[in-house]
């Protein structure tokens, strides 16, 4: 995909950018919300969905920087939101989970499609693919399945064949959603662009200019709405043409290393 009304497609930030948005955020933070992408954005891309670690402080940054916004702060990934949860523990950040599907509002109340018995049928067959297809890894995240072909990208035809019977067996309701070495069925509901822009309807987010940090396709949905509401689009990674997003960081430590830094002036 590529956007020809961008001029600046997947630029790097230029360093002065990067400090002019870090000054702005922190000297004026009732203007900003903040959404981040987890996997490949706050953390380094591992091997298996589990192998992830969070650094030492993040947790506590990201509480600190959520502070300082007042509470607009929120993360936004492909993750189950009761796994966000635990990487973050014991902050309790607004999340929306499963690419925007699963939404916990700031008030504590969860938004999410309960799933069809003809999709809970597809994620049982599917638990037995790796049976066929050994190294591919299964990951359950309740209303959504995923499929991942990391250790094994020899396979990633048969995941696709597999999943595109799988898709079809689940129903209305239901997308395939691509991702990095991975497929997956989930909800149709929403997307990330979705989830943003309820959450943009809410205090405190509502009236702020959107930040939006992500790494893979589903982001897209995200940086769509950013860039339409006049906010700021940041794909994290190496350059590409296949983004909506304006600006670009290299790697999640440059997105950690921001958002220190955003905490460090603002002291
Ligand atoms: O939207 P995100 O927060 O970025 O979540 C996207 C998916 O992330 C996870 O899979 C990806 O990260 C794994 C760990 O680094 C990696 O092993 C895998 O290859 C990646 O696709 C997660 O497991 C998925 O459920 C998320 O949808
Ligand atoms: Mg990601």
């Amino acid at each position: 995909m590529t956007n020809a009304q961008t001029t600046e497609i997947s630029e790097p930030l230029p360093r002065e950018t990067i400090a002019n948005l870090i000054a702005a955020i922190a000297s004026q933070p009732e203007r900003y919300a903040l959404f981040f992408d987890i996997d490949g954005t706050l953390l380094d891309l591992a091997e298996t969905p589990d192998a992830i670690t969070v650094p030492n402080g993040l947790t506590d940054d990201l509480k600190a920087l959520s502070h300082h916004l007042d509470g607009a702060l929120a993360l936004v990934t492909g993750r189950a939101l009761s796994y966000a949860d635990t990487l973050f523990f014991p902050h309790r950040f607004p999340i929306a989970g499963l690419h925007g599907t699963e939404r916990r509002m700031l008030d504590g109340q969860i938004i999410r499609a309960e799933p069809t018995a003809e999709f809970l049928d597809v994620k049982q067959r599917l638990a037995t693919l790796p049976e066929s297809f050994p190294g591919v890894l299964v990951e359950d995240k309740g209303g959504a399945v995923a499929v991942h072909f990391r250790q094994v990208p020899e396979l990633a035809d048969h995941v696709g064949e597999a999943m595109r019977v799988a898709i079809a067996k689940a129903g209305p309701g239901y997308e395939l959603q691509r991702g990095k070495m991975v497929l997956e069925i989930r909800p149709d509901s929403a997307d990330k662009g979705r989830a943003l822009d309820a959450y943009l309807a809410e205090a405190p987010f509502a009236g702020r200019i959107p930040v939006a940090f992500g790494d893979d396709v589903t982001d897209e949905a995200m940086f769509k709405l950013v860039n339409a509401k006049g906010g700021i689009s940041i794909h994290i990674g190496a350059p590409t043409d296949s983004t909506l997003a304006r600006k670009r960081l290299s790697k999640p430590q440059a997105v950690r290393d921001m958002i220190a830094t955003i905490l460090r002036k603002q002291l």
